[in-house]
């Protein structure tokens, strides 16, 4: 990806990062690449999701594969092990891949009526095994393909750790599995089996977003201002040091929507500890200047909006039209529309002392996706080295999941009573 951070620099937004800041925080950016360079090299936690390029190997999910040829692909996972395999298709344009990544069993019934289960594969990811969501959807997919009279262990791959009950319901019933890559989270697992099953199984070129992925790992270097990676992660925390507690993560492209999904999971859990963090908005160019821009132009100076287009995609003319006042679209297309869009907004947000930063990739396809993945993945990384916080650990997580399963009698947990204990003052 190509970073211009040209509109988040003092010189254009009150709120903004001087150039002489820069400077002396790459010195911080270059020490901050020594570690995660060695990080990547010793495989330490974490920081092996960097060498996923390297280590990931097609052929193992290709085998995992053999013999299925899917109409469609349920992916049973939540949070990282879901978002990336979800992002890739969407991004790729693989048609058939569905996600159940809730329990909300309104969703679950009608994904399960709608699916054309005797040609379904089902996708069952948990790196841990244990996630109450993933393992809850399962059985009830599982129970769904039984009474269509699908032998679900037929229709069912599995990728998850080396042990768990996941692991354990695989090799009992022999299914197809794919590891999940060790000392790497959830989170930063797109470009390995967790990330790149689906895509594989409906057809797309997961060797090619591999090698986009490769082409990330060479473009880190120590200095920010050589590596687009380290310029948007470094630009984004001087503007958090300044206030900037919210970014807005805004792809024009429909077909990026789910990584901005992605993006916010990448961003809150690595980069939420310690009272630091800031907040990753989900919003989608062109069609949130006409709900969100104007809080991000009038509203709290406490924003960075991050844009990200392609460069190039396929277009759509837009007839000539007789009615004057739009006679000016007449001749012009969807694509142009839509760039200048962009640019206006990318503009009038600079132009209201609001620091926005521009990333663009050449186009949509295999290789760019998987760059700009890892090249967002290594931004956050960088974050959480100059914030001096724990990237690859969500502690906070586990609070909550406690007390639902004390609520469900899964245990005696002490949140749960805290959970009993709610003070309410209710209106009705
Ligand atoms: O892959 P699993 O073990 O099922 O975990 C799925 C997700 O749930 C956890 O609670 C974490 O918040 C996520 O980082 C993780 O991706």
């Amino acid at each position: 990806m190509d970073v211009d951070f040209g509109n988040a620099l003092a010189s254009v937004a009150v709120t903004g990062v001087s150039e002489a800041s820069l400077e002396r925080l790459d010195r911080r950016v270059g020490r901050a690449h020594e570690r995660i360079a060695a990080g990547i090299e010793d495989r330490t936690f974490g920081y092996a999701s960097l060498a996923l390029p390297e280590e990931t190997d097609p052929t193992e999910i290709r085998t995992a594969l053999e013999g299925f040829d899917p109409e469609a692909v349920v992916t049973v996972g939540i949070g990282g092990s879901a978002l990336g395999a979800k992002t890739v298709t969407e991004a790729l344009g693989c048609a058939g891949h569905h996600t159940l990544d809730n329990v909300d069993p309104v969703e679950t019934a009608r994904l399960l009526e709608e699916l054309p289960l005797e040609s379904t594969l089902v996708n069952v990811v948990s790196r841990s095994g244990t996630t109450a969501e993933t393992l809850s959807n399962f059985l009830v997919v599982r129970e769904a393909m039984t009474e269509a009279g699908v032998e679900w262990t037929e229709r069912t791959v599995v990728t998850t750790g080396d042990s768990g009950p996941l692991r354990d319901l695989a090799d009992r019933h022999d299914l197809p599995t794919c590891s999940v890559p060790e000392g790497v989270p959830g989170r930063f697992s797109a470009l390995s089996a967790v990330g790149l099953v689906p895509a594989a199984a409906l057809g797309c070129d997961i060797e090619a977003v591999l090698e986009g992925g490769a082409e990330g790992r060479q473009s880190l270097s120590p200095s920010l201002f050589e590596t687009p990676a380290y310029a948007y992660g470094a630009v984004a925390y001087a503007l958090e040091n300044r206030g900037a507690t919210t970014n807005a993560f805004v792809p024009y492209a429909e077909a990026l929507e789910p990584l901005s999904e992605w993006f916010a999971q990448l961003w809150a859990e690595s980069l939420g500890k310690d009272g630091l963090g800031q907040t990753p908005v989900r919003a989608l160019g062109a069609t949130d200047q006409h709900s969100q821009l104007q809080l991000y132009r009038a509203g709290r100076k406490d924003k960075l909006v991050t844009l990200l287009r392609p460069r190039e995609r396929e277009d759509v003319p837009i007839p000539d039209t007789d009615v004057d006042e739009l006679s000016y679209l007449g001749g012009e297309t969807l694509g142009g529309l839509l760039d200048a869009e962009f640019e206006a907004t990318e503009a009038s947000l600079a132009a209201a002392d609001q620091p926005n930063v521009r990333l663009e990739i050449d186009r949509i396809d295999a290789e760019s996706v998987g760059q700009l993945l890892y090249e967002l993945e290594a931004a956050c990384i960088l974050v959480g080295e100059l914030s001096g916080i724990e990237t690859f650990t969500q502690p906070a997580v586990e609070w909550g999941k406690r007390a639902a399963r004390g609520l469900l009698g899964g245990g005696e947990f002490e949140e749960a009573e805290a959970v009993e204990g709610k003070t309410s003052r209710r209106v009705e």
